[in-house]
């Protein structure tokens, strides 16, 4: 399933958030969108999930625009983890994860109890969050939280997943963790995955392709070592930094400094 944002325009507050901006998202593949605070990240993951409504443009699925679609069609192709999402006081993670299944449920159909069993099982195991399925969702721990609400968007069973800054907060094992199973998902099902990460580093190792989102618009688009570069580090963040090779042989970018005007 495709994902591609035309021609999108977003005004907050009397003022160009997102200007003009299309691309379109490689099925399949990791997308990594990075740029400065305040560029419209989390804005462009919103309005692509269809939480906002109040833009210009156009947000296809399949070449179908979002706005022919119900949320709960939406939802079954797309799942979103937003930055700091939130569950409701004493939801134990259980009762999280099934939530994930709204889409497949309605007043007019019975739900398939199996298939929805199924998921949240999958997607449990898959994160790791089995063993926390009777705990409040507000007894965990950062890394443990994130987890558990990123078992809730793959109950969902989208094609597509947008997550916002999923490594926010985690000490740099859990960062990895929360990186490696993404990986995973992606790797063994296919599933497209959208993310917004402000380490560069992590976009380098986790990303087939990288979207630079500056200027209210996409200003460069392709592959991690050919946009993750020392110019565009001192253009983009006004960072200067060096490059290393790791013991991996990967290619690793070590900020030295802000670059003085
Ligand atoms: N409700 C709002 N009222 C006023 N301004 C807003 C509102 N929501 C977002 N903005 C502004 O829109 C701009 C883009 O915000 P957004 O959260 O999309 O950026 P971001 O790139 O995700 O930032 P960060 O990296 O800091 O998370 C910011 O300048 C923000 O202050």
């Amino acid at each position: 399933m495709t994902l591609s944002i035309k021609n999108l325009s977003v005004r907050i507050a009397h003022k160009d958030i997102l200007h003009d901006l299309s691309i379109d998202f490689a099925a399949g593949k990791r997308t990594a969108i990075i740029g400065p605070n305040g560029a419209g990240k989390s804005t462009l993951l919103k309005t692509a999930a269809g939480l906002r409504t109040d833009y210009t443009g156009s947000v296809q699925l399949d070449a179908v625009d979002i706005r022919r679609l119900s949320r709960r069609d939406i939802a079954r192709r797309l799942a979103i983890l937003p930055q700091g999402a939130t569950a409701p006081p004493d939801t134990t993670v259980q009762q999280l994860v099934d939530y994930g299944r709204f889409p497949y449920r309605s007043w007019f159909r019975a739900s398939d109890a199996k298939a929805d069993r199924e998921a949240v099982e999958w997607a449990m195991a898959v994160t790791h969050t089995e063993q926390f399925a009777a705990r409040q969702v507000q007894t965990l721990s950062g890394g443990e939280r994130q987890r558990a609400f990123l078992a809730m968007a793959l109950a969902q069973q989208p094609e597509i997943l947008l997550l916002d800054e999923p490594t926010t907060y985690l000490d740099i094992a859990h960062q990895l963790e929360v990186m490696d199973i993404v990986a995973k998902i992606n790797r063994d099902y296919g599933m497209t995955v959208i993310m917004v990460l402000h380490d560069i580093n992590h976009a380098l190792q986790y990303a087939d392709e990288i979207a630079v989102l500056t200027g209210h618009h996409i200003a460069a688009q392709g592959r991690p070592q050919d946009i993750l570069t020392v110019d565009m580090l001192a253009e983009v963040f006004h960072v200067k930094a060096d490059v290393f090779v790791n013991s991996q042989g990967a290619a690793v970018l070590s900020p030295v400094g802000l670059v003085r005007d």
